[in-house]
């Protein structure tokens, strides 16, 4: 099933562009697509003597057979479809002891930024597994473990093909949308849901925590949040409930992303509007200008993505239970709540909106210039300010009201995830839900690995390379004698892949940097025009109407 928010989703691609991207600003200053493609497509590495790939694989089907290393695996049916690519559910035929079945993913990749951005996906995943086995106290990820992956050809480049554990259940957004069984009151379904959202923040909540030191995910939301064990009518029965996070295809790497010239400046805006946090409209509308004066916000945008994403869930999760049922005659209880209900329901009304509106621009490729302008002209970024700011004021103040500690907590748990004033820290929630305490703080130490013709991960041994777009000049002459002797060892994939990031390194030394200033500049001037163009358009409507209010006296 194709997802509904994945038009809506810009390019994996981190520097160069395919496919469509959501930002008119981003797409004019990026080369053309077939340029780009031609940078490093599969013909073109072959002329710069890079080994050609190995035979195009099967594709995925009902029956079909995939090998991946030692492993063998035997597609049985499709799980889901995102934008780029399948996922099927395969029986392991052989490879991994106890392994009974797996999901199977393929990233279509047609540039080089979008094959470092599907290899990233699982080296991310990678990295996460070995956080976690360092942890002291057992730790469940709730993220899918990374048994298996492989890069190979395909006709418009490349595929990365993963094998990874299969989450359970169903998406939570497929959950949410389900209506609510006959006759469930207002105040059980709110009970339930309580006892959800609680389960929702004791399992991301830790997941969350020990990716931070190793990448932002930057599109968590109900849509790849899966929910497992969660249908039953009793709220009791829902404490076993359990929530997995999947896709990290639009994770960056948190290190680089963060600090004055990090990333976030000029990297592309990922993930689904609805699930975004003021800053990020900022980062679309107005670009890093937006930020001037706004601290808080820039912060925000750097480092608490996920944590708005995760607020914004648990509240969707609560409140679209909630309101799925008729309140009853005698619900007293439920008059504290309703402040809250009716705040979720004004910011959906307008969240979604905006959403639609984008949307329909972007899944018909037409120009998006002029509904930033009039999103622009419509007070967007404060209008979602205002609207923020009333949830949390519900929130709290509910909280007061309520006489429950676990409840009153939780509320005003939530509120501090979605105020960018807030310093929210993830181990709050194991302080208020329980859970083990988790020892994530930021490791400098990075790891390496090149992806391999069906590399087998083992997280203990994986070194992921997550600073392979930093390659220093001093370092590639190094890294050249080493590749030297690796490829001896490893043919294939791994040596086109280590040639591929040789050639990324220079490319991006001796041409690309020479053009950033030019670039940057070229970015400030069009972001600029289009405040400036806004600007003048609000000074025209407000010369207007006092015009208008001049000539009816
Ligand atoms: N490990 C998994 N276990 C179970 N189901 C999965 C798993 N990974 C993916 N799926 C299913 O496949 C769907 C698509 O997967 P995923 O979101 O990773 O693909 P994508 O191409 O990155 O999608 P998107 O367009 O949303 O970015 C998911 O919505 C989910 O239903």
């Amino acid at each position: 099933m194709l997802s509904a928010q994945a038009p809506l989703r810009p390019s994996r691609g981190v520097v160069t562009l395919a496919s469509p991207r959501y930002s008119k600003i981003e797409a004019i200053l990026h080369k053309s697509p077939v340029a780009e493609r031609s940078q490093l497509s599969p013909r073109a590495a072959d002329a710069q003597g890079i080994a050609a790939p190995a035979p195009v694989d099967q594709d995925y089907a009902e029956g079909a057979e995939v090998w991946m290393g030692n492993h063998r695996f035997v597609c049985t049916h499709a799980l889901g479809r995102g934008s780029y690519g399948e996922v099927w559910r395969a029986k392991v035929i052989s490879g991994e002891k106890d392994l009974k079945e797996v999901a199977l993913k393929e990233v279509l990749c047609q540039s080089q930024g979008e094959l470092q951005q599907a290899i990233f996906e699982v080296q991310v995943l990678l990295a996460l597994e070995r956080a976690a086995q360092v942890q002291q106290e057992g730790i469940q990820l709730r993220v899918p473990r990374c048994i298996a992956y492989k890069v190979g050809a395909s006709p418009q480049g490349w595929r990365v093909r993963t094998a990874m554990t299969v989450a359970p259940g169903e998406s939570l957004d497929c959950f949410i949308r389900r209506p609510a069984p006959a006759g469930c009151s207002c105040l059980k379904a709110l009970r339930k849901a309580l006892v959800l959202v609680g389960r929702l923040l004791r399992d991301i909540g830790p997941s969350l925590q020990l990716l931070g030191p190793i990448a932002w995910h930057r599109d968590v939301n109900s849509h790849n949040i899966l929910v497992d064990g969660a249908q039953h009518d009793s709220p009791e029965l829902c404490e076993s409930a359990s929530f997995w996070l999947i896709d990290f295809g639009l994770a960056v790497d948190s290190q680089s992303w963060v600090s004055e010239t990090g990333k976030w400046r000029t990297e592309y805006i990922g993930g689904d509007s609805r699930y975004w946090p003021p800053s990020s409209w900022i980062m679309h509308l107005v670009g890093p200008e937006g930020f001037d004066r706004r601290p808080d916000l820039c912060e925000q945008y750097q480092r608490r993505l996920d944590i708005h994403g995760l607020g914004i869930t648990a509240l969707e999760l609560l409140c679209s239970m909630t309101m799925a049922c008729t309140p009853g005659h005698h619900e007293e209880e439920l008059r504290p709540w309703l402040p809250i209900l009716e705040a979720w329901k004004s910011y959906r009304e307008a969240v979604w909106h905006w959403w639609s509106v984008v949307y329909a621009v972007f899944s018909t490729g037409g120009d998006l210039g002029p509904v930033q302008q009039q999103l622009v002209e419509e007070r967007l970024i404060e209008r979602l300010l205002d609207l923020l700011s009333r949830i949390r004021m519900a929130l709290r103040r509910c909280a007061e009201e309520l006489p429950q500690d676990k409840s009153r907590k939780l509320l005003r748990m939530i509120a501090d995830m979605l105020d960018e004033g807030k310093t929210f820290d993830l181990r709050e929630i194991q302080r208020l839900l329980g859970g083990p305490m988790i020892d994530a703080k930021p490791k400098p130490k990075r790891f390496h690995t090149s992806p391999s013709n069906g590399h087998v991960c083992s997280p203990l041994k994986a070194e992921v390379a997550l600073q392979a777009n930093r390659m220093h000049s001093a370092r590639i002459s190094h890294d050249a004698e080493r590749r030297e002797k690796l490829e001896t060892s490893f043919p294939g994939h791994q040596s086109l892949l280590l040639r591929m990031q040789s050639f990324s390194a220079q490319l991006r030394e001796r041409k690309v940097q020479e053009g950033a200033t030019a670039l940057e500049l070229q970015l400030q001037q069009l972001r600029r025009k289009v405040v400036g163009q806004a600007r003048h358009r609000l000074q025209h409507l407000a010369a207007e109407h006092v015009r208008r209010s001049e000539t009816q006296q």
